[in-house]
């Protein structure tokens, strides 16, 4: 791809997608720039990824093809106003914000402009990430296959309906944070059944890795790829009942709701 990418904000988001796209050589390092407010968390990416640094987020306005808006949703409206006069006539914004829609993009950067949204997640930094990407009506469909492109070089993207963005923000954009959790609790019980801790975040996370896999490859129904693991009798059908008992579905399930419900009130902005 020939295009310049830019990057207004780059901690941990904005930062696993420049690692991604750095590692999967779709573009060249030089094609990236990057701003922050602290020169420190500049200077470590440059010093990892080679990219293009700078405090100033006009230049990277200035220059960038396509423009990752990879700020706080809480600081979108002040960079949206002190960039939208900088950035170039047929740039294509990527807002990545939790709740903040498409129309309030747009209304911000006051003029029509090509917008694609998109809930990515970290674990785009080891090219696996998973990607929900809409656009509006102003971007063509050779712009959305480079934005898509960008996002398939570090894992899976599906284009969805705006609609459903508050559902993939809760089921792969915040969950990784979820599978942490689980992970970490697998390794406290075998800690507690006296296995050294580092060995038992490998065990655990291999586990979840292997896991997922068999989910994505073998298209089986994760009800059945868990039968498959309880014998009868056996020491897992023990675990899945105290888990059962403790609500564990439904402390996720109610988990992924939230995050619905605060993407959904984040994308109502507070009256002034
Ligand atoms: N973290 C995640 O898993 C996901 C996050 N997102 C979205 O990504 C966005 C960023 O989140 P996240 O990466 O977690 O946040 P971070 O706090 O890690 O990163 C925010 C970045 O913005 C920079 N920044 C702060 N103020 C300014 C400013 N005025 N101008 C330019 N840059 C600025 C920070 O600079 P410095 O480092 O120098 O302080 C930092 O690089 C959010 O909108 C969030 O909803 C979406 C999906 C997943
Ligand atoms: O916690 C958040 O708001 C962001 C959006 C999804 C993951 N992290």
């Amino acid at each position: 791809m020939k295009k310049t990418i830019g990057f207004i904000g780059s901690g941990n988001m904005g930062g696993a997608i420049i690692a991604g796209l750095v590692g999967s050589a779709l573009v060249s390092s030089n094609q990236i720039i990057a701003s922050s407010v602290q020169e420190e968390s500049l200077q470590s990416l440059k010093d990892k990824y080679a990219i293009r640094t700078t405090l100033d987020n006009k230049a990277v306005a200035a220059e960038a093809d396509i423009l990752f808006l990879a700020v706080k949703p809480n600081i979108y409206a002040p960079v949206i106003e002190e960039i939208k006069g900088a950035v170039k006539e047929n740039v294509v914004i990527v807002t990545i914000a939790a709740g903040k829609s498409l129309e309030e993009i747009q209304e911000r950067f006051g003029r029509e402009i090509k917008i694609v949204r998109a809930m990515p997640n970290t674990p785009a930094l080891v090219g696996e990430g998973m990607t929900g990407i809409c656009a509006n009506e102003m971007v063509s469909v050779a712009e959305l296959t480079d934005v898509k492109t960008i996002f398939d070089s570090f894992g899976r993207t599906e284009l969805i309906s705006e609609y459903l963005m508050d559902a993939v923000t809760g089921v792969s954009g915040s969950s990784p944070a979820l599978v942490f959790m689980f992970i970490e609790s697998l390794a406290d019980g075998a800690v507690r059944g006296g296995m050294p801790r580092q060995q038992a975040y490998k065990f655990a996370a291999q586990a979840v890795l292997g896991s997922a896999k068999m989910v994505l490859e073998t298209g089986k129904h994760p009800g059945e790829l868990k039968d498959m693991v309880c014998s009868p009798g056996g020491t897992t059908i023990e675990a899945v009942a105290e888990l059962e008992k403790h609500g564990f579905r439904n402390a996720v399930i109610s988990a992924v709701q939230t995050t619905i419900d605060k993407s959904i009130a984040m994308s109502k902005p507070a009256e002034h």
